[in-house]
Parts: structure tokens; C-alpha cells; sequence
């Protein structure tokens, strides 16, 4: 049996509502992660029947204390005061034997006291797209929550339509959001901000307590981390195409990783002005926008923090922002680009490439896969074919060979780093519709087919070729709204 402690209820009381979930009726464990499992030190059999009501809120791992947190946020740039957790059940942390502790949270468990106009539940639909999502970032190495299991069950929840119950066993390092500081300030409770600051620092950053001793100095370290990791966060996701969706303050986790997979989208086509949010009619979270509004929310966190640090620390944090994401970013897209080393004309052969892809729509995936299979030697490109004005391709592309020419590598080895920094598989919305269907009939092999291939994401093998094709015209036009 996993063992659990709580220090989050034990040492934060009036952040929480213990509680316990509400079961849905007829509840059964559909999926889980196995690789997860193992990372977790988790025995197989206890996925097995005998064990259905772990996972389903009915019964408690030893040391769990299932607690309901408050936080409140920013929602599309307003203040939006008090709103989670109306539908997510902290269960406990487990503790791995070198004593890493991982929040167990248990979503879609029911109404909370916090759960407002909402019914506390989440639809199979969105359970499964968390799932996917969560664990094709991880496995693309950006930070992230993961996605352990998946129960339905026959209870209806009703969103546009009815929809089948479900709930989620989130995993993650921590499960405290900009949202938690900004609940407490706002009810002018500075003193609760601090104990929550001093939680997180010494949880997550024990280092910081040992080495600085000075409570100010160490809190503007501990600020810059968060930066740090948010504008890294930032770059990675651009890099890949994803698109969040509702980066609202309460959907920005304090550590840095990805949480809350709402109405994401991973570009098709390149848009940079790419809304995957249906219900986003201004575009405040569009994919370029991104790291524009990751900086605000950081501000709003800022304004938190202001009773423990000078405006003067606060801002030198947050100066460092950019500079982190655009180092970041430059790396990662330098890898892509397949180059080993820094050349001032890197950032013209970027944006040259990107605003050839814009102008044509050119599926942001694909397009960089096959660039990793350039032969410097070669005068063609593979990726000539995909472009209508080949002029205009031809120019950018004998730059790029030029520029390839300065590092001396071979074409083998550029071509297996290139790789590696471009995906071959990501979570097509279209994909996910697929599996989801097939989910809501008790079926779930194409699940379970797409999550094998999304924690191999830069492989070439053949039973991978489905989903590494182009979406069908349909699958690019989906609408994903807010409802989940
Ligand atoms: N059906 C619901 N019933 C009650 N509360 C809800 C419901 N849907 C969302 N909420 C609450 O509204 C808040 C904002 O919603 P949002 O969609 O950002 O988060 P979420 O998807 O519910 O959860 P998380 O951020 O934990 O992944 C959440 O804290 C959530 O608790
Ligand atoms: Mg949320």
C-alpha cells in the first residue's frame, strides 16, 4: 500500500475544507497509467478489482485526509475573487522512499463549499483529454501534472448535453497555484501570504532557507525562481505548439508545470493568433499571446508578494523574465532549427521559417519533422514539396544550408539530434475526439493506442503512422469550449 502524510493540511489549516468526495454512482475504473504506477512504486494488483474503491473516492490509502483548498484568480484579466476548489479533493501526498512527496487530487469528486453555481463535477470528455494531454507534455520533457487514473461512471453530468461522470487521479509535486496567494491577499490576510510563501519555500525550495538567511533576500530569490520556471514553462510550450487555453492566475501553478487541461489545442496548421478556446472571443490566450500573459500573471502574483519584499525586488524578479524565455526559447528553437551552436542570423532563418509556414498554413509539426531530415549536400529540401511559393522557400533554404555549412556536423548526427527536438507525435484535438468516443462506449483501445504513442513521441515506428499523419480537415476544426 502507497503511504500518505498531509502536510498540506497539517500545516496550513484555514486553507482547506477536509471532506470527504461524493461517489458517482456505478463508478469503475476505466484506465490508468502504468508507467506512471511504477514511477510511483505502485503494485499492478491494486488497479486490479479488488481495489475499485481507491480510485473512485469510496476509500482512503493509509495517511490520506481528503481536503478541499481555497483559492480564487483572475479570469480573462478580471479579478474574479473566490473559485476553486469547487470540484477537486485533495487526497494526501505520498511519500516515495528517497521521500519526494507527490499530491494525490482527485477531480470532478463532488461539490465542495467552495464549488459555487457548479455541480463539483468533471465529464469523461475532459478526464480524458487531461489524461492525454498531461502525459504527452511529460513525455516531450515540459513540466507538468500527470494523469494517473481515469473512472467513469454511469451517473449523467450535464453540460451542453448529458455527459457520462468521471473523475481524475491528478499526480503533481504540488498542486499550489498564484491563485492561493492571491485569495489570501485580497482578503487582506497578509499574514496567511506569508505562511503560504514560507510553505512553498521550504516544501520546494529547502535550499533557499539553509543558504539565505535573510527573510527579504531570500524571498526575491525564491520570486526570480518562479519566474524562472514560468517563463521557461512559456518557451517550452511554445516550442511544441501548445496552446493552453485559460491561463487564468488560478490555472498558473507556483513550481512552474503545466496544470489544468481544459480546451488546449496543439497547433495545426501555424496561426500564431491560434485560439483553441471557443469560449475566448478576444484572444486574450491565443498561442502567441502566451508568454505576454504568463508576464501579467506574474504581476498579479507580484502584487501578492508585496508585503514581504520592496516594489524594488519585486521588479528586478520580474526583469528577469524575458531574458529567461528568450534564452530558452532561442534553444530550443535552435534545436529545431537542428544547430549545434549560436550564429547571430539564427533568429532571421527562425522567423523566416515560421512566417513561410503562416503565409501557407503549414502544419507546425510536420514541417519541422521533415526539416530534420535536410541533407546539407542536398540542393533540395524535403520540405520544398509543402510550400506553393517555392521561390520564396528556395531563398530561406539556401540560407539555411549556408548556415548549416558553418557547424561541420554530419548529416547523421544532425539528423538524430533534430529528432529529438521535433516531435513526430503530438495531441491532435482530432485524436483525442477519437479515443474519448470510443471511451464513452466502455471501448478503450484507441486510448490506450494513442497513450503508447504519446510517450514515444519521437519515434519513426510504423504503428505510430495514424497518428503522425496530418489531421483530416474536420479534425482541424473542432470546437473546444470552457465546458468540462
Ligand atoms: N463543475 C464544477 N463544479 C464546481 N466547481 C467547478 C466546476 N468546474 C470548475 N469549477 C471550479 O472553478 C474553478 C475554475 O475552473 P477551471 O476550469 O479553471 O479549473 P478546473 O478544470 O475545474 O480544475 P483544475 O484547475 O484543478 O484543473 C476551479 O477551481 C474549479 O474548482
Ligand atoms: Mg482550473
Amino acid at each position: 500500500m502507497p503511504q500518505f502524510e498531509h502536510h498540506y493540511a497539517d500545516q496550513l489549516p484555514g486553507f482547506y475544507t477536509a471532506l470527504k468526495p461524493t461517489p458517482l454512482k456505478g463508478a469503475r475504473l476505466l484506465y490508468h497509467s502504468e508507467s506512471l504506477a511504477q514511477e510511483l512504486g505502485l503494485d499492478e494488483s491494486l488497479f486490479g478489482a479488488g481495489h475499485r474503491e481507491y480510485w473512485c473516492g469510496e476509500k482512503f490509502f493509509p495517511g490520506m485526509l481528503p481536503v478541499a483548498q481555497v483559492y480564487s484568480g483572475h479570469q480573462f484579466g478580471v479579478w474574479a475573487g473566490q473559485l476553486g476548489d469547487g470540484r477537486g479533493i485533495l487526497l494526501g501526498e505520498q511519500v516515495l522512499p528517497g521521500g519526494k512527496r507527490f499530491d494525490w487530487h482527485l477531480k470532478g469528486a463532488g461539490l465542495t463549499p467552495y464549488s459555487r453555481m457548479g455541480d463539483g463535477r468533471a465529464v469523461l470528455r475532459s478526464v480524458v483529454r487531461e489524461f492525454l494531454a498531461s502525459e504527452a507534455l511529460h513525455h516531450l520533457s515540459i513540466p507538468t501534472t500527470r494523469a494517473l487514473t481515469i473512472t467513469t461512471s454511469d451517473e449523467p453530468v450535464f453540460r451542453e448535453q448529458p455527459e457520462r461522470g468521471a473523475m481524475l487521479i491528478r499526480v503533481a509535486e504540488s498542486h499550489i497555484r498564484f491563485g492561493h496567494f492571491e485569495h489570501f491577499y485580497y482578503r487582506k490576510q497578509p499574514e496567511q501570504v506569508k505562511q503560504l510563501a514560507d510553505y512553498v519555500i521550504a516544501h520546494h525550495w529547502p535550499e533557499l532557507l539553509e543558504s539565505e538567511p535573510v527573510e527579504s533576500v531570500r524571498y526575491q530569490r525564491w520570486f526570480t525562481e518562479v519566474v524562472g520556471r514560468t517563463a521557461s514553462l512559456m518557451a517550452q510550450w511554445q516550442s511544441v505548439g501548445f496552446a493552453h487555453g485559460v491561463m487564468n492566475t488560478d490555472n498558473m501553478s507556483i513550481l512552474g508545470l503545466t496544470i489544468d487541461y481544459g480546451p488546449f489545442g496543439f497547433l495545426d496548421d501555424y496561426q500564431p493568433g491560434y485560439i483553441c478556446n471557443h469560449s475566448d472571443h478576444q484572444g486574450r490566450y491565443s498561442y502567441d499571446n502566451q508568454p505576454a500573459v504568463a508576464y501579467w500573471n506574474l504581476h498579479r502574483l507580484a502584487q501578492t508578494l508585496s508585503g514581504l519584499m520592496t516594489t524594488e525586488q519585486l521588479q528586478t524578479a520580474l526583469g528577469e523574465y524575458e531574458s529567461v524565455l528568450m534564452k530558452v526559447y532561442g534553444t530550443l528553437m535552435r534545436g529545431k532549427l537542428g544547430f549545434f551552436t549560436e550564429n547571430k542570423q539564427d533568429n532571421d532563418l527562425l522567423t523566416g521559417l515560421l512566417s513561410l509556414m503562416a503565409k501557407e498554413g503549414r502544419d507546425f509539426t510536420q514541417t519541422f519533422r521533415l526539416l530534420s531530415q535536410t541533407e546539407q549536400q542536398q540542393a533540395s529540401s524535403p520540405l520544398r514539396d509543402e510550400f506553393i511559393d517555392r521561390a520564396a522557400f528556395d531563398s530561406w533554404y539556401q540560407s539555411y544550408r549556408q548556415r548549416l555549412l558553418t557547424e561541420e556536423v554530419a548529416d547523421s548526427t544532425r539528423q538524430d539530434a533534430m529528432k529529438q527536438c521535433n516531435p513526430r507525435i503530438v495531441l491532435r484535438n482530432y485524436l483525442a475526439q477519437q479515443a474519448i468516443e470510443r471511451a464513452e462506449k466502455d471501448d478503450i483501445s484507441a486510448l490506450t493506442q494513442l497513450h503508447q504513442a504519446l510517450r514515444d513521441p519521437y519515434s519513426d515506428a510504423k504503428q505510430y503512422d495514424p497518428m503522425a499523419a496530418l489531421p483530416p480537415d474536420w479534425g482541424k476544426h473542432l470546437e473546444i469550449s470552457c465546458s468540462s
